[in-house]
């Protein structure tokens, strides 16, 4: 019996199409079609029925399609391989490199990338590894404007990237093809970036034009970080164990001019820095097989100016700065072996704090023959050892150690990368190792002090005088007027700022004259400026106020210093009081213990003595005894024998006379 759902079924007879009689079951190519396309039947049975169109007629040819598609797909796919193996050239891009940054920042400014219709928009283009991440980078491209106050505010750049797929676009005359894929290894751990792959491809075996292409991209890039100092940071991952450089901020340079120190210093440092990296320089090291580096220390009181002159240093020369503080936790042997076996060749590296790092200590305290460095308070911790915090071992960060010679290892060891700018700065230069600071590791010295007149002088007209650029958008507005109109704005402007300027070189006399010379820190002069950044009046106003408050804060901090020193002074001469009791109460038990061994000895000689004599004597005694009683015996017995030849009666009675003398 036919099957009444399949009355509906159109003819599976090909060469009738309106022939509706009922077929014996439904075919073998209509069962394959509804396993592969749920619901074929249906349809086409309603196409059947409305529209009087036999589908079956059509099967054979949608097969055909359908399989001449996936063999196009299949030959397309091989063909492209193959024509991509051997007449194309292909760059990958790794996505946990910096070309990956590169290269972003080059598409994001092409044409193909701002017409493409899925596209990928970012705030940060920069690769999202994390040793890669820029988290506080202040870019270019950031646009800003003026709120109702009049106060710039920040809109982030946003930037556009084709997204997955295949995207051809022009370069140089050659038809290139950028491709972003997914990875095919996806997992959860991966980053971002790292889940998509990009490659760029030429047409051509010559992959020349793909190198030009990645050269321009790095070229715009540092083009675009020219006037910024790149700043990495040492670090150790909480999720990885290997520590490494963070690029942490790409600030602007800063000019070398704002860093106020005597002239001739900061000259004869530059020439010094300029010299040794002149390419002859380098030659000639190599060839009397000197080793190709330069270190400087800096020191001086908190907020002079070290860290700002090794910035601005680093900007100077187009390097890149990369600090580690050996104040810091992990700033273990190993950690810092690590760091510098991954700088580049050519950069500044910024070892700072060094005398936290407790390197108060000399090798040659190992060699007694030798005077100890300083007598500063980490004399008593063990030779060659450093401590952070100040050689306070009871500090929980002290925990981790770094010899000096291990410090020194790596300094001048092969981690060591030739080429590299050291600059080392330190508060208390007395307290370092004369190891640390020879020639060879540090080459020139500079000393910075407390603001003497001129420093508090430039440090006043560095806030308050006019600076190229500070104009802003202000320029801008100027330059939409007309000629004629923009001379006279120009000139008044010009006028305007030289007035502003006499006023702020008199106005920085008078506070100079306030401010006493070698009290206070550049820093904190700065810090007094910026609070009064619009009006210098005020700043010279409240000049006493500052100086009141700052001498009082000197004194918290001299006080709060004191008070720590004292402590652990205390806590020493405790410690030394506890060691010396427990020394003397072990000494006393040693004592007690000896004298008890000794009587104990004694009591035993005596009784061994005494008690031996008796013993001798009672054996002596009853040794007397025993030859008396053989000697009886002996006597006995031979007088038993001269008796027995007498007669055997009398024998009896002398029995008997023996018998009752035993009795007896
Ligand atoms: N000599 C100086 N010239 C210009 N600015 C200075 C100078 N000294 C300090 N400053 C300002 O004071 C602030 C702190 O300076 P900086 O960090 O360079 O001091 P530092 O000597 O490295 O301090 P620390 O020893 O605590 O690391 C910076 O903002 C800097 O601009």
């Amino acid at each position: 019996m036919a099957d009444p759902s399949l009355s509906s079924f159109p003819s599976y007879n090909a060469g009738s199409t309106h022939n509706t009689a009922l077929p014996a079951g439904p075919p073998a190519q209509m069962v394959l079609l509804d396993w592969f396309f749920p619901g074929f039947s249906m349809f086409a049975s309603a196409v059947q029925k409305y529209l009087h169109i036999d589908l079956n007629l059509y099967i054979p040819m949608l097969l055909f399609i359908g399989m001449l598609v996936v063999c196009w797909n299949y030959a397309s796919q091989y063909l492209w391989d193959q024509v991509e193996a051997y007449f194309m050239s292909v760059v990958d891009i790794r996505t946990d490199d910096e070309i990956y940054n590169i290269l972003m920042a080059w598409v994001a400014t092409q044409r193909f990338s701002q017409g493409a219709r899925r596209f990928v928009v970012n705030t940060s283009l920069s690769s999202r590894s994390w040793f890669l991440w820029r988290w506080d980078d202040e870019d270019e491209d950031d646009e800003y404007e003026l709120d109702g106050s009049g106060e710039k505010r920040k809109k982030k750049a946003l930037s556009y990237t084709p997204s997955f797929g295949s995207h051809y676009f022009w370069y140089r005359g050659r038809l290139l093809l950028f491709r972003r894929t997914a990875n095919r290894e996806q997992n959860s751990f991966m980053l971002v970036s790292e889940r998509e792959e990009i490659s760029i491809s030429c047409f051509g075996r010559n992959p020349w034009v793909l190198k030009e292409l990645l050269l321009e991209a790095r070229e715009k890039y540092i083009e675009k970080d020219e006037h910024k100092t790149q700043i990495y940071r040492g670090t150790t991952k909480s999720m990885s164990a290997d520590p490494s450089w963070q690029r942490c901020m790409s600030r602007a340079s800063r000019p070398f001019s704002t860093v106020i120190l005597n002239e001739d210093t900061k000259r004869e440092l530059i020439s010094d820095v300029t010299d040794y990296l002149n390419p002859i320089t380098q030659r000639w090291y190599a060839n009397r097989g000197i080793p190709y580096r330069r270190g400087y220390l800096l020191h001086g009181p908190p907020g002079t100016g070290k860290s700002s002159l090794s910035l601005a240093l680093a900007g100077f020369f187009k390097m890149r700065i990369y600090i580690v503080s050996l104040s810091s936790v992990n700033a273990t042997e190993e950690v810092l072996g690590n760091l510098f076996a991954e700088l580049p060749r050519r950069c500044v590296v910024l070892l700072e704090d060094i005398d936290s790092a407790g390197l108060t200590h000399t090798r040659e305290t190992n060699d007694t023959s030798k005077p100890s460095s300083s007598g500063s308070d980490s004399d008593d911790m063990e030779p060659g050892q450093v401590t952070r915090g100040n050689g306070d071992t009871n500090n929980p960060n002290t925990s981790f150690r770094l010899s000096l010679s291990g410090l020194l290892n790596i300094l001048d060891g092969v981690a060591s990368q030739e080429g590299r700018i050291l600059i080392m700065t330190t508060n208390h230069i007395e307290k370092l190792d004369k190891a640390l600071i020879r020639p060879g590791r540090v080459d020139m010295v500079v000393e910075f002090g407390l603001a003497d007149d001129y420093m508090t002088s430039s440090i006043f007209k560095n806030i308050f005088a006019y600076l190229e650029g500070d104009d802003g958008p202000e320029a801008e507005r100027y330059l939409k007027l007309d000629p004629e109109a923009r001379e006279a704005a120009k000139e008044k402007r010009a006028k305007d700022r030289a007035a502003h300027d006499a006023r702020i070189e008199k106005l920085a006399q008078v506070f100079t004259t306030k401010i006493p010379a070698h009290e206070f820190s550049p820093a904190e002069l700065q810090g007094h400026l910026m609070k009064n950044k619009r009006d210098p009046q005020r700043a010279i106003d409240t000049a006493e106020e500052f100086i009141e408050k700052t001498r009082k804060d000197h004194k918290e901090k001299q006080l709060k210093e004191a008070e720590e020193k004292r402590k652990a002074e205390e806590k020493k001469v405790e410690d030394e009081k506890k060691k010396a009791e427990e020394e003397k109460k072990t000494a006393e038990e040693e004592a007690k213990k000896k004298v008890e061994e000794e009587i104990k000895k004694k009591v035993e000689e005596e009784i061994q003595k005494k008690f031996g004599e008796e013993i001798r004597k009672k054996v002596e005694a009853e040794m007397e005894k025993e030859k008396e009683k053989k000697a009886e015996d002996e006597a006995k017995k031979s007088e038993k024998e001269s008796t027995k030849p007498k007669d055997d009666a009398e024998s009896e009675s002398g029995t008997k006379t023996d018998t009752s003398s035993d009795a007896s």
